[in-house]
């Protein structure tokens, strides 16, 4: 008699009833698209009594997710609880320890604890599935260790926040400014219990790291990530940068080069009428390069209920088939140390500054950046209508420099004495 894959879920949450309904809405498809049946057997959260929106009187409750864990009558742990350390990785850990699988969807246990956990895992012949925890319902992971597996991968870049997407696009749709657009995230319940993970490009920045150590066969190194938020890009740089045509992402870029390894999830200029230009709302897209596909764009939802259950089940699904993977793709003993770059590929960047309008101010600004190294691309000076001001707002768009040059300019704008505030660089990403 065929056995039915026993799941015991810890969390009961946004995800974990996403997968509670799946489980129990589709237990035939899933059953003949497997070949056996999945089901509940036990379930875990904090409190036993919360109202879920669900009917979870056949399954076994545990107020330990470790002790759920370890159940004779669990086979695959499935984690959808959130937090790096805590009850996260203590369930994680005596999961495979007891001989189960583990499907989740946290980045942030993985991006903090990914390696330890992967090696652990294949040396108990186990395995590690997260497809939820890249870039929601999209099968990201599926994308690079499956279909993309006979290339050498060469880019992988992606907007993978889909509360930062919402905050920036709704800035420039309704010209409102960064702290209005966060209250209204918040009320909308987009943001995490700490929005810093959101704003600060955290969370996005957890995704990176695990994509770039499947695509590159590196260790996941999250500290490596350089990071910055959205919470200083302001509406006027939005608003000045549309009109050169660009939008203004939180794009993340992964790339090996004879640099080493970069990794970074920082705002960005791109082309308004590219992809993710284009992009809207809390929509995530992922861009992938291989060496003999060349480029591939995925284009889904991030986050919510249905399409993380979804990436979830596309993992409990895979191991119910019998397909085990080890976690990124290639053994966890395999992984090399990831050799960080020193410095990020040049690129073209936006700046815009505010200068004393008087004789001479530009020409110090443009001295500064002809003694950078630093050549100029486009210049704007705006001068507020109606307004007998002394300053005037002025935009460069450089071609393409090294970002310790830029660093430098910058410096050396500072002791112009016709600087007023401080200026702005955005890297401009070339897609
Ligand atoms: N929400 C989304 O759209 C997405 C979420 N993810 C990831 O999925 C995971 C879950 O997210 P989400 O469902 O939104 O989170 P929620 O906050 O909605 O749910 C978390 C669940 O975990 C339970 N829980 C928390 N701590 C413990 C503990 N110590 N012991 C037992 N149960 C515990 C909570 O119990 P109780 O209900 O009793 O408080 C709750 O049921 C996170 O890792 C998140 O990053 C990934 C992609 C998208
Ligand atoms: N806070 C995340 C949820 C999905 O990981 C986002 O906004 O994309």
């Amino acid at each position: 008699m065929v056995q039915p894959l026993r799941l015991g879920l810890a969390g009961l949450g946004t995800v974990g009833i996403g997968v509670v309904k799946i489980v129990q809405q589709h237990a035939d498809l899933i059953t003949a698209r497997t070949g056996r049946p999945v089901v509940i057997t036990a379930v875990s959260a904090r409190d036993r009594t919360k109202n879920r929106d669900a009917d979870l009187s056949a399954y076994a409750w545990e107020t330990d997710p470790v002790a759920l864990a370890q159940r004779e009558d669990v086979d695959v742990f499935v984690e959808v609880m959130g937090g790096h350390e805590g009850a996260a990785k203590a369930a994680t850990e005596a999961a495979i320890a007891a001989g189960k699988d583990v499907v989740t969807a946290n980045k942030a246990l993985l991006a903090h604890h990914g390696q330890t956990l992967a090696e652990a895992a294949e040396a108990a012949g186990r395995v590690i599935r997260f497809e939820a925890a890249v870039a929601g319902g999209i099968p990201v992971i599926k994308a690079l260790t499956e279909g993309l597996a006979g290339n050498r991968i060469t880019r992988v870049m992606g907007v993978m926040n889909g509360t930062c997407n919402y905050i920036l696009t709704r800035m420039q749709n309704a010209g409102l400014p960064y702290e209005t657009v966060f209250e209204e995230a918040r009320q909308l319940g987009y943001l995490e219990a700490d929005p810093n993970l959101d704003v600060g490009g955290i969370d996005a920045g957890h995704k990176l790291s695990l994509l770039a150590a499947i695509a590159f066969g590196t260790r996941v190194a999250f500290d490596a990530v350089e990071l910055e938020g959205i919470g200083n890009v302001s509406i006027e740089d939005i608003e000045l940068a549309d009109d050169m045509g660009y939008h203004i992402k939180l794009l993340g870029v992964a790339q090996m080069s004879g640099r080493g390894l970069e990794q970074r999830m920082t705002p960005c200029l791109v082309p308004a009428e590219s992809p993710f230009g284009q992009l809207q709302g809390g929509t995530n897209m992922v861009m992938l390069e291989g060496d003999s596909v060349g480029q591939i764009v995925l284009r889904g939802p991030g986050a919510g209920e249905g399409p993380t259950a979804s990436a979830v089940m596309s993992d409990v699904i895979d191991i119910a088939r019998g397909l085990r993977l080890p976690t990124f793709g290639r053994p966890a003993a395999t992984l090399v140390p990831a050799v960080p770059a020193k410095a990020a590929t040049p690129a073209p960047y936006y700046l815009r500054m505010t200068l004393l309008d008087k004789p001479g101010a530009l020409a110090k600004i443009a001295t500064c950046l002809g003694e950078a190294g630093i050549s100029i691309d486009q210049m704007r000076q705006i001068n507020q209508p109606g307004e007998e001001d002394d300053d005037a707002i002025v935009i460069f768009v450089t071609h393409k420099a090294a970002p310790a040059d830029v660093a430098h300019a910058l410096t050396s704008f500072a002791q112009t004495g016709v600087l007023v505030g401080q200026p702005v660089a955005i890297r401009i990403e070339e897609l």
